[in-house]
């Protein structure tokens, strides 16, 4: 289970969660929707231990974290991948998209064949491979950034807006393989969309999708 308790964030003074909570049990599609400024991505960035909380728990599989970002433990950072709304400010424009897929594997000091599977598996030709983020399109890129974040095996993948500005066919594509992958490998999702219809389709029914903050 991936599971955030009592989470507080302060922004310059300003409490944009105050007590937040959510959990994401293995192999489960759990959605997340709430208006705009509610601190949806704050709450998915506080998962994904990219930024720590003024207070609160978060656990992962029931060990608790206790450190965030670069110190956080790899084996924790690595067991929950962030999926984020705009691809473009989510990579290293000087990277092909092989090398963007790579990148963790890399970084991790793996072999990297796995990355050309899910190239391939995200319908990445080889040709695409080889270009720079200014010569593909968003949903193209968006594609890559997938299978980039699969390509650790992460045990829970938060999708931030991850189709948001895509059309229909792409978003279709891209929630079939992050369901594939929930599948064959149990783990769980966390959906953050604003699209209450795509939501209920994408966690097989609305039980599952939390309307956040609750009296929103
Ligand atoms: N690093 C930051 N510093 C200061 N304020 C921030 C920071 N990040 C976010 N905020 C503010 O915190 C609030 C919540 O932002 P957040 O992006 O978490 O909301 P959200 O629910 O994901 O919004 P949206 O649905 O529009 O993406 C917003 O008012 C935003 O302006």
């Amino acid at each position: 289970m991936l599971e955030a308790r009592d989470i507080t964030v302060i922004y310059d003074r300003r409490r944009v969660l105050d007590g937040a909570g959510i959990a994401v049990p293995p192999g489960t599609t759990v959605g997340l929707m709430g208006p705009s400024g509610c601190g949806k991505s704050t709450l998915a960035r506080v998962l994904a231990l990219l930024q720590r909380p003024a207070s609160g728990r978060v656990a992962i599989d029931g060990t608790p974290v206790h450190r965030w970002r670069h110190r956080a433990p790899r084996e924790l950072r690595t067991s929950v991948a962030l999926i984020f709304q705009q691809p473009r400010l989510a990579v290293d424009p000087r990277l092909t998209l092989a090398e963007i897929i790579a990148e963790p594997l890399r970084a991790t000091g793996r072999p990297i064949g796995r990355a050309a599977e899910l190239a391939e598996e995200m319908g990445l030709t080889p040709d695409l491979l080889d270009r720079r983020p200014h010569e593909v399109s968003d949903g193209q890129l968006q594609r890559a950034c997938v299978a980039r974040a699969l390509t650790l095996r992460p045990r829970y993948l938060i999708c931030d807006e991850m189709t948001t500005m895509l059309d229909v066919s792409t978003q279709a594509h891209l929630v079939a393989r992050i369901e594939a992958y929930r599948g064959a490998t149990g783990a769980g999702v966390l959906a953050i969309s604003h699209d209450r219809e795509l939501l209920t389709r994408w966690c097989q029914g609305p039980e599952r999708v939390h309307t956040w903050p609750p009296s929103a």
